[in-house]
């Protein structure tokens, strides 16, 4: 394989450092020619930029945006949040190809993200997006008959709504099977990750939401699955790591060889998956409702989640009150006509709207909380 050069945004996160890991292990196949990151981390970053003296380096969203759209073979996108969508829409303009961890800007963005991606131009790093992309290399779309996703089930698998009143951001931060970004692992504890797949793989393989299932399996071994029409299902299973889907992202149709270890199939296993309870985690009916109402929906059912994340995190509202946040949020939203094809403007200004109101009701569930204590 010819030597790639490749620009990582969000260096310093869990994606990003996990992406420099595969660089510095291989620098026959990876070249690092541009480095961001958000700015809380600076030492962090500077010892990144000593080590890989890429072109190009710099911190913020601006840096982001001119760094993706700098000559380079890949644009790893591993910034958390909304804030990640402009630097994918200059990945998708410059013609580079697009390796996404940076679910959020496609799933806001939707159909005006999607209509500027050239066939394959953007690879999914999502761990079971990239599960389902390698199911499907050898098979027709037309003979897909569904996609099942995988879901860890999170922290608080096999509590109730109510159980779920008390638990504590500590808790919510101890997934069981990933290490992870904090909000990414939060919004595994509610499910809402899980929603926000669900929409990203509607999008990125064009597979209508009824089509789309959801399991829990609770080690995060099999990544996700594809069954086709005959009734065969293939899967796609390794050890929890972001090593293979990363490396793939950056390397892709290639497969990095020792990208990670594998099963060890000399060993016993037990792989277990159970449904969905959807009373105490109702993230993916929400997140299913948002997909289909379409439009500007999944940028609000975002945002809205973004903001009740944050406020979680800062202990304003308590764990069950994310979710009504995004519920509330949702139900006032118009989307809009469809009359008009969908432009980031139309998704930017949702994102806006979408965090006051948002605020508004993180507000007024911090002011009962504080009446009740
Ligand atoms: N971690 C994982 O295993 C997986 C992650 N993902 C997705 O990948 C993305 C990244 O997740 P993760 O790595 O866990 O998150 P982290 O919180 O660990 O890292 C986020 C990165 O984004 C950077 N960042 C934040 N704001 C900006 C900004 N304005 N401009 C540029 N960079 C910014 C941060 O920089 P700094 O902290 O230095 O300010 C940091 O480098 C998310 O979309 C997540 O959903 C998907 C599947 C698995
Ligand atoms: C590793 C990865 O892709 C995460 O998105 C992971 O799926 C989170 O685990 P959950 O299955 O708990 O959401
Ligand atoms: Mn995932």
């Amino acid at each position: 394989m010819k030597r790639r050069d490749v620009v990582i945004l969000g260096s310093t996160g869990s994606i990003g450092t996990q992406a420099l890991d595969l660089v510095r292990a291989n620098p026959d196949r990876f070249r690092v020619v541009g480095l961001t990151a958000g700015g809380s981390n600076p030492e962090l970053f500077d010892t990144q930029v000593k080590e890989f003296a890429p072109a190009y380096s710099g911190l913020g969203e601006d840096a982001s945006v001119e760094a993706a759209g700098m000559a380079a073979d890949v644009v790893l996108n591993g910034i958390t949040g909304a804030v990640g969508l402009r630097p994918t829409l200059a990945a998708l303009d410059a013609g580079t190809t697009l390796a996404l961890a940076n679910k959020e800007s496609l799933i806001m963005g939707g159909e005006a993200v999607t209509r500027r991606a050239k066939p394959g131009q953007i690879v999914p790093v999502d761990s079971e997006h990239s599960a389902i992309a390698q199911c499907l290399r050898s098979g027709e779309q037309r003979e897909v008959r569904k996609l099942v996703l995988t879901a860890s089930g999170g922290p608080f698998r096999g509590r109730t709504r109510d159980e779920l009143t008390q638990v504590t951001v500590a808790e919510a931060l101890n997934h069981p099977t990933w290490a992870m970004g904090p909000v990414i692992t939060i919004n595994s504890a509610t499910l809402v990750n899980k929603g926000l797949e669900v929409i990203e793989a509607h999008l990125l393989f064009d597979v209508p939401f009824d089509d789309i299932e959801v399991t829990v399996h609770p080690t995060s071994v099999v990544h996700s699955m594809v069954e086709f029409v005959d009734g065969s299902t293939i899967a796609q299973a390794s050890p929890p790591t972001m090593h293979i889907p990363i490396a793939l992202g950056m390397a892709w149709p290639e497969r990095v060889p020792h990208a990670a270890a594998s099963v060890d199939w000399t060993k016993a296993h037990t792989w277990q998956f159970f449904p969905l309870d959807d009373d105490a985690f109702p993230a993916v009916r929400l997140a299913r409702e948002a997909g289909a109402r379409g439009r500007t929906a999944p940028a609000v059912y975002n945002a809205a989640n973004e903001v009740a994340v944050q406020a979680f995190r800062d202990e304003q509202i308590g764990f069950v009150d994310i979710l009504t946040v995004v519920e509330d949020t949702l139900t006032v939203h118009d989307v809009g006509s469809n009359a008009q094809p969908m432009e980031v403007d139309d998704v930017l200004a949702a994102d806006t709207w979408a965090r006051s109101e948002a605020s508004r009701r993180v507000q007024a569930l911090a002011a009962e909380r504080e009446t009740q204590h």
